[in-house]
């Protein structure tokens, strides 16, 4: 038995706009529904916890997706309080060594083989596995003046995508720890790493892009309506 949790409580500050960019409609659904439906659509996966904001007005209400239960929480103010939020708020029959996969509502180009590699590779890992992809571009680090001062090795660097699985018991502590310790963890693999545990990077695909900015909308919209 597998639970998802979705982030949602955020603000979209860096998309702006008046609606949380989670709800603004792509490919026929929203951002977000794309985001739950993939996240959901493996046989593992029995059901998701939604983390919203307290002033979420454009939550739909949905009761279950897909046949599968959908429940959600109040998120917190960061996106590390939301995840450790809907933790809490996973049903009692999750146990503490169950599996969570914790996917980003604004991750709405998940793919399926992506997502059963996943669950395939980290389920067999003694700490759990985090969709990432290789860093392909020289990287360079800026002056206080825009200007580039340096470049960076990018041997062995990753960037760090959604779903993350690990469990239930495990990432509860570790984000507690974390946050006990006035750290915010930008990933839930971010606080494992802190206790010293070592996440397994299993290769996913670049275009499971966040939606972070107008530009990140319109190519999720060329994916998804052009099945790329
Ligand atoms: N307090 C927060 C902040 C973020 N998130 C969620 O975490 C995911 C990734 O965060 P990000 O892309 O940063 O979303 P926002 O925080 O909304 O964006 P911004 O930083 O531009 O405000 C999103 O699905 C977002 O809704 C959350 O649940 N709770
Ligand atoms: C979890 C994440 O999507 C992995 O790259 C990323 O850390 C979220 O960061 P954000 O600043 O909350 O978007």
């Amino acid at each position: 038995m597998t639970w998802a949790i979705v982030p949602a409580a955020g603000r979209g500050t860096r998309f702006g706009g008046e609606r949380p960019k989670q709800y603004l409609p792509l490919a026929g659904r929203t951002v977000i529904e794309h985001s739950l439906r993939a996240v959901l659509s493996h046989d593992d996966v029995d059901g998701v916890v939604v983390a919203l904001s307290p002033e979420d007005a454009d939550w739909p209400g949905w009761r279950e997706i897909g046949g599968k239960p959908v429940l959600t929480c109040v998120g917190g103010a960061e996106r590390a309080d939301s995840v450790l939020a809907a933790l809490h708020a996973l049903p009692a029959t999750v146990d503490a060594d169950q599996w969570v996969l914790v996917h980003d509502a604004a991750r709405p180009c998940l793919r399926a083989q992506d997502l059963a590699r996943l669950l395939q590779i980290g389920q067999a890992d003694p700490v759990g596995a985090l969709l990432a992809a290789p860093v392909r571009d020289t990287l360079k680090r800026a002056d206080d003046l825009g200007k580039s001062q340096a470049t960076e090795p990018r041997e062995h660097l990753w960037r760090a995508l959604t779903p993350q699985l690990f469990r239930r018991g495990g990432l509860t502590r570790a984000l507690e720890a974390a946050l006990r310790a006035g750290v915010r963890p930008t990933d839930e693999a971010m606080a494992m790493e802190r206790l010293g545990l070592r996440p397994c990077l299993v290769e996913g695909r670049e275009d499971n892009l966040k939606i972070t900015t107008p530009a990140d909308l319109a190519l999720a919209e060329f994916l998804l309506s052009n099945g790329a």
